[in-house]
């Protein structure tokens, strides 16, 4: 068993700056955590402490149930792999991959067949004789992946690992890497893994948790859905999902938001009325469309520009005095690509989906 857990977690650096604020969680073991927020929310720091190149500060680190905040790195049952991982130029990707283990004395039969496993696993059998040189920047980086398989880790600790790569060849890894913690699994060998990136996309694909901070402080732990559904907060809310969220000052009274001379009442089951005066809406651009869906509402609105992006059209309007975006298929936003800047419309706000924020971003509590 290797669940992670942190309690009240903090760090102060030397210099008296705080990163982390007493984070409390629980990664289960065999569990796929990734940590996702903007840069300088503190992730690559709390996974550093994870790994034991950061001391802790506060609070304890439990890993397998043992507390490790004392424990050196190479004692907590950890592989990790990096952004800037360095393969040795000298070496063929068999003795990369085997390097650890020849240092940790593994016999040469066990060696071996940790190596072809883990080439196995990552489809690199016909690379072993290759040098680094000789490799794609996909390939190096699935060698760097091998050389943490070989450890047989009880707990996989990525630190931004495709950050180097271009945008096909990430999304290609990403499939890879949560095809790998599954095969793993189903093998019996359940990797618990802690993937760090600022990624949104990245997050959602392959966390089976995601755990979003800001600041030092976690804001939510949750699926991929429910992150996407039932957001914590404005700030998760707009960082969760692509493109963002439309999140905009408006006023609740009596049940309705009003907002740029726009009355809209919200289904009453999805919201604790809070107290009226100022909250921020929320509504996805998915969730705006040229045709009425149940509970939707028909708004009138300016156009201001169409993205084409293939099979949808990313449409930004004015409702009011408020800017809004809204994501279209293709087919259904081809009556409206040939209007002029400033043409009217009518837009349907899909307001089962809508959501309310506290006002200010200090609170930014959900009020659902
Ligand atoms: N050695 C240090 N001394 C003081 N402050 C530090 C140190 N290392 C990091 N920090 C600060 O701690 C905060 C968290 O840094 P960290 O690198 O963990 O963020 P991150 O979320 O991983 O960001 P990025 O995505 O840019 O790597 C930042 O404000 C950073 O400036």
């Amino acid at each position: 068993m290797a669940a992670v857990s942190l309690r009240k977690v903090e760090k102060t650096y030397p210099n008296g700056f705080k990163a982390v604020h007493g984070v409390d969680l629980d990664v289960r073991d065999g569990e796929f955590m990734v940590f996702v927020g903007p840069s300088g929310c503190a992730k690559s720091t709390l996974l550093r402490m994870v790994a034991g190149l950061e001391s802790i500060t506060g609070g304890e680190l439990h890993i397998g149930g043992r507390v490790v905040n004392d424990i050196a790195p190479k004692g907590r049952g950890i592989a990790m792999v990096f952004q800037n991982y360095a393969l040795y130029p000298h070496m063929t990707v068999y003795d990369n991959l085997a390097f650890g283990l020849k240092l940790a004395k593994t016999g040469k039969a066990e060696l071996d067949r940790r190596v072809r496993h883990a080439a196995q696993l990552l489809e690199m059998e016909h690379l072993l004789e290759r040098y680094p040189k000789q490799l794609s920047g996909g390939q190096a980086q699935r060698v760097a992946v091998g050389r943490a398989i070989v450890k047989k880790p009880e707990v996989f600790l990525f630190d931004e690992p495709l950050s180097n790569l271009d945008a096909k060849l990430r999304a290609a890894m990403r499939v890879r890497l949560t095809e790998l913690h599954r095969s793993l699994r189903d093998a019996g060998q359940p990797a618990t893994t802690i993937y760090v990136t600022h990624d949104q996309t990245e997050a959602m694909t392959m966390g089976e948790r995601i755990c979003v901070l800001k600041a030092g402080v976690i804001q939510q732990v949750d699926t991929p859905t429910a992150l996407y559904d039932r957001p914590a907060n404005a700030f998760v809310a707009s960082f969760i999902g692509s493109p963002e969220m439309n999140i905009v000052p408006a006023q609740w009274r009596d049940g309705a938001v009003q907002l740029g001379g726009v009355t809209l009442p919200l289904p009453p089951q999805r919201f604790n009325a809070p107290a009226a005066g100022a909250v921020q809406f929320g509504l996805r651009p998915e969730h705006i469309g040229l045709a009425a869906k149940p509970g939707s509402i028909a708004v009138e609105a300016t156009l201001k520009f169409c993205e084409h992006m293939g099979a949808e059209v990313f449409t930004y309007v004015d409702v009011g005095g408020v800017a809004f975006s809204a994501r279209l298929p293709a087919e259904e936003a081809a009556r409206i690509t040939t209007l002029p800047r400033g043409a009217a419309l009518t837009l349907h706000f899909h307001m089962p989906h809508a959501h309310l924020f506290a006002a200010d971003d200090a609170g930014l509590s959900h009020l659902a």
